[in-house]
């Protein structure tokens, strides 16, 4: 590929010191996720799929440590800035929709509080109006209705599908160079599942790059571009999403690839 990558992970090792024993929840990540093109991460769980995505964002709590390696997101790297310069970063530059969306949801905070925050770091000077009728178009799009009525709710009030819809419609309208979606669409119903990847592509289209994270093979063939698949922490296999289903490298790959033909 001759164009440069957007983001480009090189050798990241991200632990977990526990007591009783180290976590080598991430042992030596190198990746590449171009613009335009969705790029699956794919693994059994626990293979580090989340915590590699949570320390792009420098987001992994203690016990847990990136404790080597390199993130660059447009010729910088993240590893070198300062909590401050993170901030301007995160939903700017580099989005997440989260895989446990109630959680990550500050409980005190309406869903049109959410959205006003990611829009205004794409642009300060918007009019309430001008972004409601915003946030009323982004909600419709991943399949939500009564969409005056979420933007007045809390968190708690709504349920996890809801909350998930929620989050992704704040990967949407962040409008960041790079989405980071784990999980998106688990535990929705196939309809919704189908309403949010037919956004994600639209969202490739117009030239974002996508870190598609999964367990889901046949969402991996259905929209990836290129693939990653992670062991105990560890690439086993990478390629674009042609080379590893028709001659994946790894037993383990292979394994996968057995349990959805
Ligand atoms: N807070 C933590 N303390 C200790 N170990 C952790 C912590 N968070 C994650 N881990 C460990 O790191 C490893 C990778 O976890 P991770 O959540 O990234 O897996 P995953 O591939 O996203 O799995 P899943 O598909 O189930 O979400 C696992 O062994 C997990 O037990």
């Amino acid at each position: 590929m001759s164009e440069q990558p957007v983001l480009s992970i090189k050798n990241l090792k991200t632990y977990f010191y526990l007591e009783e024993r180290v976590v080598k929840a991430v042992d030596g990540v190198s990746l590449e996720v171009y613009k335009g093109r969705i790029t699956a991460i794919v693994g059994g769980s626990g293979s580090g799929k989340s915590v590699m995505s949570l320390s792009v964002l420098d987001l992994v709590d203690k016990p847990g440590r990136i404790i080597d390696g390199e993130i660059w997101l447009n010729g910088v790297n993240l590893r070198d800035l300062r909590e401050k310069q993170l901030l301007k970063i995160r939903g700017k530059e580099i989005s997440m929709i989260f895989q446990e969306s109630t959680s990550s949801m500050n409980p005190v905070l309406k869903v049109k509080s959410h959205l006003f925050e990611v829009i205004r770091t794409r642009n300060r000077a918007i009019g309430s109006k001008e972004a409601l009728s915003l946030f009323r178009d982004v909600l419709d799009r991943v399949g939500l209705r009564n969409t005056d009525q979420i933007l007045e709710s809390y968190p708690f009030q709504l349920s996890g599908g809801m909350c998930q819809r929620v989050m992704v419609a704040m990967g949407l309208l962040a409008q960041s160079k790079v989405l980071i979606a784990d999980e998106p669409t688990s535990s929705l119903d196939l309809t919704t599942q189908a309403a949010i990847l037919e956004e994600l592509i639209r969202l490739k289209t117009a030239g974002m790059a996508i870190v598609l994270i999964t367990h889901d093979l046949g969402v991996v063939a259905q929209m990836a571009d290129d693939v990653y698949v992670l062991k105990d922490g560890k690439i086993v296999d990478s390629g674009t999403v042609y080379d590893v289903f028709e001659s994946p490298q790894h037993e383990y790959t292979k394994s996968l690839l057995a349990s959805i033909f």
